[in-house]
């Protein structure tokens, strides 16, 4: 779990950017987020200056300089000068490009500063530190490292714009100088680098509406961004436990789990099953165990397949013969990685001792096996679902036409996916795309909730194709366009 999780109401720059993109997702464009940023800096500028007063930007060529701009047109009161560090055809965003272009036809008193040590603000009573926020990467670079010089041997009142420039928003430090700021506006919740700055900080609200943090959106697809220096098995190695009654249901899981980037998958099933899971692909790598059904006497083997996987997938097409449901008992006892419990085997887990970080993937039917609640309204059931998320002491995807998923404490809500998805085999495909996920991302709950989110993007795809026609298998082809095209509805 991110160490930010743990900081429930502060935001991490990562997810500030995931909740950026959410809200454009729902109708709040960034153009629009930039206005309310800058004219709540404007209002804090109001609050400790009277007009008239002197007032110097210093403005950065990104966003954080864009808010500036904008906090430049509630500002007319004021004897105000903007100072841009770099030539305007730089500024690397076309929202803070568009608000420079507004202030250059206002006819606003504004320098593009070629040399900062030509910047001059020794008259200015207060200086609008905006050159950088949170996409500062490492030590201040020229022009803003002698720039934060200028502003702190200033006598000026400092207000910086979101983040003082110079700090790293989620760990406070400063890798070279900073601006020492005595106000800071930051920008719709606080962020943990701010907790050792010595300034007053404001934290404005700027319109995104809660649903950008509660609904799984494109925004949460960033996390997904890999490292390209990436080598096999850094993406992740999954053990499909299932079959014995059926084969199609683990080959589905593990083709998915394929298709949500998984490097590696193995697929431990009863041999009376093997070469049925095995002909589905290719790229199944399938452990055939003696017998027709999973039991106890496979425990041991599991583990030792478990040590080679980042995850586990435990449940596809198991059925719910007594044996193999003591088998999965079993298993969790001595296992402590990650597991992910889908279909039979689930109504065991509220009794199971484990040290496994569990993700389940309940529909309401094997939630209430489970001793889950139910809710109609999704409000509702989101409430309940985070309660009993505690009590299991696990991570709950609850499947339905709005998915919940939680871990007691964070709760994400999901809303893709359409009625054709009640066919059946779809829960497999989304169990072993969670599987998948839970190896790329050290966070269950993000894991489940992008995972519900693709696997019904998959499904809104395929169902444009075949209607309510769709089967399951429609799905893991369209997984990996979910998770990494570009199809935008
Ligand atoms: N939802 C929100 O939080 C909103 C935030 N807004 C503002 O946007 C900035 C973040 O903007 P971004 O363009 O991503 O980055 P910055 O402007 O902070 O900086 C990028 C800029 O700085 C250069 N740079 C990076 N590191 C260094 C360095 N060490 N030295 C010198 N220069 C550096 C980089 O090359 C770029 O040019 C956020 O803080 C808010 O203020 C939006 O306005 C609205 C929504
Ligand atoms: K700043």
């Amino acid at each position: 779990m991110s160490s930010a999780a743990e900081i429930t109401d502060m935001i991490t720059s990562e997810r500030m950017a995931a909740v950026d993109v959410n809200a454009e997702a729902l109708g709040v464009p960034r153009k629009q987020l930039m206005e309310s940023s800058g004219n709540a800096v404007a209002q804090a500028i109001r609050d400790i200056a009277e007009p008239g007063a002197r007032i110097a930007v210093v403005a950065g060529r990104g966003n954080n300089g864009g808010d500036a701009f904008v906090a430049a047109r509630f500002l007319d009161a004021y004897d105000l000068s903007v100072h841009l560090l770099g030539r305007a055809e730089t500024i690397t965003t076309d929202i803070a490009r568009e608000n420079w272009g507004a202030l250059e036809r206002g006819e606003y008193d504004i320098e593009e500063v070629r040399d900062s040590t030509q910047l001059s603000l020794p008259d200015a009573d207060v200086v609008i530190d905006a050159m950088l926020g949170t996409g500062v990467t490492g030590a201040l670079r020229e022009p803003a490292a002698s720039a934060a010089e200028a502003i702190n041997a200033s006598d000026a009142t400092v207000v910086s714009v979101d983040v003082p420039s110079g700090i790293d928003a989620d760990t406070g430090e400063a890798a070279g100088v900073a601006v020492e700021a005595d106000h800071v506006v930051t920008f719709h919740d606080d962020k943990p680098g701010l907790e050792g700055v010595d300034a007053d900080v404001t934290v404005a609200d700027i319109g995104i509406p809660d649903a950008a943090e509660l609904f799984v959106e494109r925004g949460d697809l960033l996390a997904l961004s890999r490292d390209p220096q990436s080598h096999k098995g850094d993406h992740g190695t999954v053990l499909v436990i299932g079959g014995g009654p059926y084969s199609g249901a683990p080959a589905l899981s593990a083709q998915a789990a394929f298709r949500a980037g998984a490097d590696l998958v193995y697929v431990a099933t009863p041999e009376s099953v093997a070469d049925a899971v095995a002909g589905y692909s290719e790229n199944l790598i399938v452990e055939a165990l003696p017998g027709d059904r999973l039991a106890p006497v496979h425990v041991d083997t599991l583990l030792a397949l478990a040590e080679d996987a980042d995850a586990v997938l435990v449940g596809p097409g198991l059925g719910d013969a007594e044996g193999s449901l003591d088998a999965v008992a079993g298993f969790l006892e001595s296992y402590a990685g990650q597991a992910v419990v889908d279909a039979d085997p689930l109504r065991i887990v509220p009794e199971v001792e484990t040290d496994a970080d569990l993700v389940c993937t309940p529909h309401q039917g094997e939630l209430t096996a489970m001793g889950g609640p139910r809710e109609d309204d999704w409000r509702d059931r989101a409430d309940a679902v985070e309660s009993f998320a505690t009590e299991v002491g696990a991570t709950l995807l609850v499947k339905g036409a709005y998915d919940v998923v939680s871990d007691g404490e964070r709760t994400r809500v999901n809303r893709t996916g359409n009625p054709g998805m009640t066919v059946g085999g779809t829960g497999d495909v989304l169990a072993g795309i969670t599987a998948a996920l839970v190896t790329a991302l050290d966070d269950p709950v993000q894991a489940a909730g992008i995972a519900a989110y693709a696997n019904g993007r998959a499904g809104d795809f395929a169902v444009e194709e075949h209607g309510y026609g769709l089967v399951a298998t429609d799905l893991p082809p369209r997984v990996a366009e979910a998770l990494w095209g570009d199809r935008d509805e």
